[in-house]
């Protein structure tokens, strides 16, 4: 069952549509936090890497993130950003295509993810590939080792067919890298059903794991033997203890890890990914639509005239979040924050406002919308302090 806004400790009359972009501080992180700097670290010190479990703190993480993405826990691994995860993997999955110069890439996907993926073109050798958004198979070919995409687009929350594009960049002999950033925790993915290749994501979002906190990547079990990643490190060698001149990888994809695991973020990931406890995928899809359906029906209702909602109206093609278009969309969200209710704002015409449908309810939708009528209608949006910003004013 959703455990609802209770579970989280959220401020008293704030409607927060932002947790696609940090997610809300679930209730008992502070506490576990708090008991692991004073107890495991100060007085444990270093005993702890046995005494409290700190060794097996990525295995038990990932035991509770697994269900989320469909996967087995013991393909994943976590302690990275993001970027660094997008590096390992990008790297990973060129050279198990050795002989393919190409990797596709999506141009309005999240700017790490093509920094990176550039990045690794340069520094391999190969070349980059912009794909059209539209039809990203089109510009998979022979010569094609990997398409890298994100799962729903951070800017208008269009999601990709990640079953579907998989399979058919697999038969031209590609491998498909998923960002998954903004769909863990909120849309429903099963990689191993999909047959997928790799993916990486943030938990910081819809997981909850608070600011910074570390990201995973996941590699399916068939490439595991094979893929190698470029920042060998201690901890990804099979014998760390035996301190050995020589890197002998670890089986599986332990061999992703390269330093120690960041054990307080670790720590907060853990007893945040509680709050899924007994709550099923299928759950948390049902309350997103039925949040990001409401909002899109007030918002046509109320305001339709004056905001474009570019998010696909069709359910099967969004995330969790709705974007809508308009001129002055810095100030829309400007004056939305001053009336307590956030969202935020991308550039240059986005207001954009996620629902996380662990505690985001349709109380919140419906007091999201009466206030931006509010703010159109008096027009705050257009205040001078927000012209700069305002594309538009
Ligand atoms: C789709 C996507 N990928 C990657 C990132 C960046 O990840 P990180 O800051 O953890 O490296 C974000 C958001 O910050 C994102 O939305
Ligand atoms: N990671 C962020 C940060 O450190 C500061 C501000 C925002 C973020 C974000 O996560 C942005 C987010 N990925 C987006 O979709 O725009």
């Amino acid at each position: 069952m959703i455990p609802g806004p209770g579970r989280f400790e959220l401020p008293e009359g704030l409607v927060y549509l932002d947790g696609n972009s940090l997610g809300a501080l679930p209730t008992g992180v502070a506490d576990r936090l708090s008991q692991v700097v004073r107890e495991e670290w100060g007085r444990g010190l270093i005993r702890s890497w046995n005494d409290a479990g700190w060794m097996q703190l990525v295995g038990r993480v990932a035991a509770r993130l697994a269900p989320l993405v469909g996967v087995d826990p013991a393909d994943l691994h976590l302690g990275d950003s993001t970027t660094v995860s997008l590096f390992k993997t990008t790297v990973a999955a060129a050279r198990l295509r050795p002989g393919r110069r190409v990797l596709v890439l999506e141009p309005t996907t999240f700017p790490t993810d093509g920094y990176v993926t550039a990045a690794v073109a340069e520094l391999l050798g190969l070349e980059l590939r912009w794909c059209d958004p539209a039809d990203p198979l089109a510009s998979v070919d022979e010569d094609t080792a990997l398409l890298s995409l994100t799962h729903v687009d951070f800017r208008t929350g269009a999601l990709f067919d990640l079953p579907g594009i998989t399979a058919r960049a697999q038969e031209r002999g590609a491998l498909v890298l998923w960002d998954l950033c903004h769909s863990a925790g909120a849309v429903p993915v099963d990689l191993t059903a999909a047959g997928a290749d790799l993916a990486v994501g943030c938990t910081y979002k819809y997981l909850n794991g608070g600011p910074g906190s570390p990201a995973w990547l996941w590699v399916a079990p068939r490439h595991q033997a094979a893929a190698r990643q470029p920042i060998s490190g201690w901890m990804g060698h099979a014998t760390p203890f035996a301190m050995a001149r020589d890197f002998e990888p670890r089986e599986g994809v332990g061999s992703f890890a390269s330093g120690t695991p960041p054990v307080l973020a670790l720590s907060a990931l853990e007893a945040s990914l509680e709050a899924f406890d007994g709550v099923t995928v299928t759950e948390l899809r049902e309350r997103s639509l039925a949040l990001t359906e409401r909002f899109i029906e007030l918002v046509d209702e109320h305001v339709g005239d004056a905001v474009e909602v570019v998010t696909p109206r069709e359910q099967g093609r969004r995330g969790s979040q709705v974007s809508l278009r308009h001129p002055a969309a810095y100030g829309v969200v400007q004056a939305l924050v001053a009336r307590d209710v956030i969202g935020d704002f991308r550039d240059p015409d986005i207001a954009r406002f996620g629902f996380a449908p662990l505690y985001n309810t349709l109380a919140d939708v419906e007091t999201a919308v009466e206030r931006l009528v509010l703010v159109l209608e008096h027009e705050e949006h257009l205040d001078p302090a927000y012209a700069a910003r305002n594309a538009v004013t």
